[in-house]
């Protein structure tokens, strides 16, 4: 996919495009020296990294302003979800972008610094975030199965937050094993870039 394809999909302003340029080059020179993604997919920015974390804002609740992004790596796809509130104008938006690994969030912190994203870097562990974050969405993308991403996302979810989960092929196989251990109402939404799904996950609550 090309920059002007994702623009096409994505009806972003030219503005909020040339942030994501922004993010793409810095991604290409820091993984010089940075692990932050599988090199081999650093040619296919615009859809396995930018459509495919994109997807996910869609995927939102009409007005939600609060997200947090649970093990972002290079910042997907909380930080283009950032980009999405700014380029749509949604108002008070502020987006956690939570990953224990030091260069990974220093990544992260100069993108939002060169873009102006409207994000907050929390270089921690998720499982010891504050409820008080009080955020409306909680995010991930190839963090842990779904069980065990649950306990990671617990202290956020317990406070009524919607999860919205990347999740691949075997999407049905993780749904059918966090039931041994969490009740939620589940809708699947298809991916747009493969044979993946998001999750949308809202009523969380242990067994
Ligand atoms: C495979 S990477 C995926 C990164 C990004 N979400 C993506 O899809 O490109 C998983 C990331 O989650 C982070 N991570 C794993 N467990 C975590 C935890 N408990 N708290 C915060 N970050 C975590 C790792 O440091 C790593 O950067």
């Amino acid at each position: 996919m090309s920059q002007a394809a994702f623009q096409a999909a994505t009806d972003v302003s030219r503005e909020t495009l040339q942030k994501f340029v922004i993010w793409e080059r810095l991604l290409n020179d820091w993984s010089a020296h940075t692990n932050l993604v599988a090199r081999s997919t650093l040619p296919d920015f615009w859809e396995r990294h930018a459509l495919d974390s994109w997807q996910v804002f869609e995927a939102g609740p009409d007005g939600a302003a609060r997200w947090a992004d649970i093990g972002s790596g290079a910042g997907f796809p909380g930080l283009a979800i950032a980009l999405g509130l700014a380029d749509r104008g949604v108002a008070d938006a502020q987006v956690y972008l939570v990953e224990s690994i030091g260069k990974k969030a220093a990544f992260l912190r100069e993108v939002v610094k060169e873009t102006g994203a409207p994000a907050t870097i929390l270089c921690q562990r998720a499982e010891t975030l504050d409820p008080a974050l009080a955020v409306d969405v909680v995010t991930a993308r190839a963090v842990a199965a779904l069980p065990k991403l649950l306990t990671l996302c617990d202290p956020l979810l317990k406070t009524d937050a919607t999860g919205l989960f990347l999740k691949g092929a075997r999407h049905g196989e993780e749904l059918t094993e966090a039931r041994k251990y969490w009740t939620f109402d589940a809708t699947v939404i298809p991916s747009r870039t493969g044979d993946g799904a998001i999750l949308k996950l809202k009523n969380v609550a242990h067994v």
